[in-house]
């Protein structure tokens, strides 16, 4: 074993290629594109040393153009979640015994895989399996992926390094970080392929052995994510990876006496499930798991009399639509002051004027398709409710096709009862609602702000007067865990912006930061004395 205290490499942010026309980088992209789009891949699972195929194959088509066929994963059942345990428990005394720096090898190689010749690859599955565009899909599956992993090992290494202050006369007091007892369930959502590569390799960095279970709109990415961790020299077990529907999946794990630790990202009402049937199963455990879960979200935009037009518009434009919204931080509610409403409606409805919707593949589409036939579904119900309410107006958007692909445009309600569902609700779509209050109302609207929705994940307010920056930070202490100022509530940054939210949106452990990490571990405290007393009586018993 090597011997020595290691420092690891500082991270910065992995710069964000810019695609433009012409560069290198995109002419690479688009040959990967290309070279996607004419295979057909075979997905298995991966428990243990084994690439698991049932012949239960499920196809993957691009949201966008749902006739074509990327591929089959091979759906398991609940023997192979048994199987996925097994494995995961096999590997963990070699895993947990391993130096820490070996650990942080894998994973910084891992990063520079995505970085260097893996990147294309990626970025191209993320664009066609998920439909994003070349920018969403560099900022999450390549950059975001890349700095969750160079970043987390540099916070590993700090709580390693996090050591007891005090050392009593003849005593030597150390703190060990266990990696859980039992095994660790990653489940992980469909909108980001970094988050999908986090939730596995946050727990297994720190030592422990996880089962993954991806969204399925997801695992033409996960497939990639998991090829770059084996190539980094991930042993077997470690990250034992299942396409299992979630029922069937958490049947198995929330039941099993080794389950140590659920690290989840979804939505509220599946994660709200999923701590209920842990807490009814408490008493099977052999330690108390930890649970971790970040979910829904119904992003707020509050703006001040005195906040600039432009920018909030834009703001509002790039915040509810990219992504046709399907991030949990997307701005969905916006409430706008009566001075600024024709001003900031003349820029909204301009800029999404210009937004071009289709595939992917063209890079001038600024909006593609949602994820789903469920989802498109879901979207436009809330859409054609809105079309049929008389208190309602559709101010942008409200068309739908899902005759190619499942878009929708990007649509703006606005709406006269600041209670209104689609003010409410997480719709997790290109569906911005908005409520004009009047300019004088500014602490009225705040009010409304924090108590409409029960969620508390992102919010920005726009102003130029500080001391309605100020009035706003405080009022909405509690309705964002992710607050800005004068930005869209969207865009966090590893390093920079620890992202999370609390009340109904999460536990707030903020990814790809220490305190994530922390849930990992189980600190084992340890004392000990070089010479040892000799005699129970204390100095003023007598002999
Ligand atoms: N707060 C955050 O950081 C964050 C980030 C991304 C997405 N989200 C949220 O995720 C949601 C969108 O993602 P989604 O549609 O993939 O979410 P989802 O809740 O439908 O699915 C998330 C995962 O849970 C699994 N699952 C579903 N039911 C299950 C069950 N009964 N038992 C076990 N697993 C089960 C799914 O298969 C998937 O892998 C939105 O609500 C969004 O706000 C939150
Ligand atoms: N971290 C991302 C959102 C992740 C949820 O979907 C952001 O800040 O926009």
């Amino acid at each position: 074993m090597l011997k020595g205290f290691f420092n690891v490499p500082d991270p910065t942010n992995e710069p964000v290629k810019n695609y433009a026309p012409g560069s290198p980088e995109r002419a690479s992209l688009q040959a990967a594109i290309n070279d996607a789009r004419s295979k057909v891949v075979d997905i298995p699972m991966f428990i243990g040393s084994e690439e698991v195929r049932t012949g239960n194959k499920k196809e993957l088509s691009p949201p966008h153009d749902h006739q074509h066929l990327l591929g089959y994963f091979h759906e398991g059942d609940s023997s192979h979640v048994e199987q996925a345990i097994n494995a995961a428990l096999g590997a963990k005394a070699a895993w947990e015994n391993m130096q820490w720096e070996q650990r942080a090898a894998i994973f910084l190689k891992a990063a520079d895989l995505l970085a260097g010749p893996y990147r294309d690859k990626i970025n191209a599955a993320t664009m066609l399996g998920q439909s994003k565009n070349v920018y969403q899909a560099e900022i999450d599956s390549a950059c975001e992926l890349i700095d969750f992993l160079r970043f987390n090992v540099k916070f590993m290494a700090e709580i390693y390094a996090q050591q007891p202050p005090i050392h009593g006369a003849g005593i030597w007091n150390r703190t060990e970080q266990r990696p859980l007892e039992g095994f660790v369930m990653a489940i992980t959502p469909f909108n980001f392929t970094a988050i999908a590569g986090n939730l596995p390799s946050a727990p297994a960095m720190m030592g422990n052995t996880v089962i993954w279970k991806p969204a399925h709109t997801q695992i033409y990415a996960a497939n990639v994510i998991m090829e770059v961790f084996r190539k980094a020299g991930l042993p077997d077990g470690i990250i034992n990876l299942i396409y299992v529907d979630g029922p069937t999946a958490g049947d198995v794990v929330f039941s099993h006496p080794d389950f140590a630790g659920l690290h989840f990202t979804g939505s509220t009402g599946v994660f709200q499930t999923l701590w209920k049937t842990i807490g009814a199963n408490i008493s099977r455990y052999k330690t108390y798991p930890r649970i971790v879960g970040e979910t829904g979200g119904k992003d707020f935009v509050i703006a001040h009399k005195s906040a600039d037009a432009k920018e909030l518009a834009t703001a509002l434009a790039r915040g509810a639509f990219e992504y046709q919204g399907q991030k949990c931080s997307a701005a969905s509610r916006a409430y706008i002051p009566s001075n600024l409403w024709e001003e900031v409606k003349g820029f909204l409805l301009a800029d999404i004027d210009s937004m071009k919707m289709g595939g992917p593949e063209d890079f001038s589409n600024f909006i593609n398709a949602v994820i789903d036939e469920k989802a498109f579904d879901k979207i436009t119900g809330y859409i054609d409710e809105a079309k049929n309410d008389s208190n309602v107006e559709i101010v942008a958007g409200g068309n739908y096709d899902k005759s190619t692909g499942y878009f929708i445009a990007p649509t703006v309600i606005h709406v006269q009862d600041p209670m209104y569902k689609t003010m409410v609700e997480e719709i997790f779509g290109p569906v911005l609602t908005l409520y004009v209050y009047h300019a004088e109302h500014y602490e009225e609207a705040l009010e409304l702000v924090d108590q409409t929705s029960p969620y508390g994940l992102t919010g920005a307010v726009f102003s130029r007067d500080r001391y309605a920056i100020e009035l706003a930070t405080t009022k909405l202490r509690h309705a964002a865990g992710n607050f800005y100022i004068n930005d869209k509530p969207t865009g966090a940054v590893v390093g920079q912006q620890p992202f999370g939210g609390a009340r109904a949106s999460g536990t707030n452990d903020k990814a790809g930061s220490m305190i994530n990490l922390l849930r990992w571990v189980s600190p084992r405290t340890i004392k000990e004395t070089f010479v040892s007393p000799r005699d129970y009586r204390y100095p003023f018993l007598e002999e």
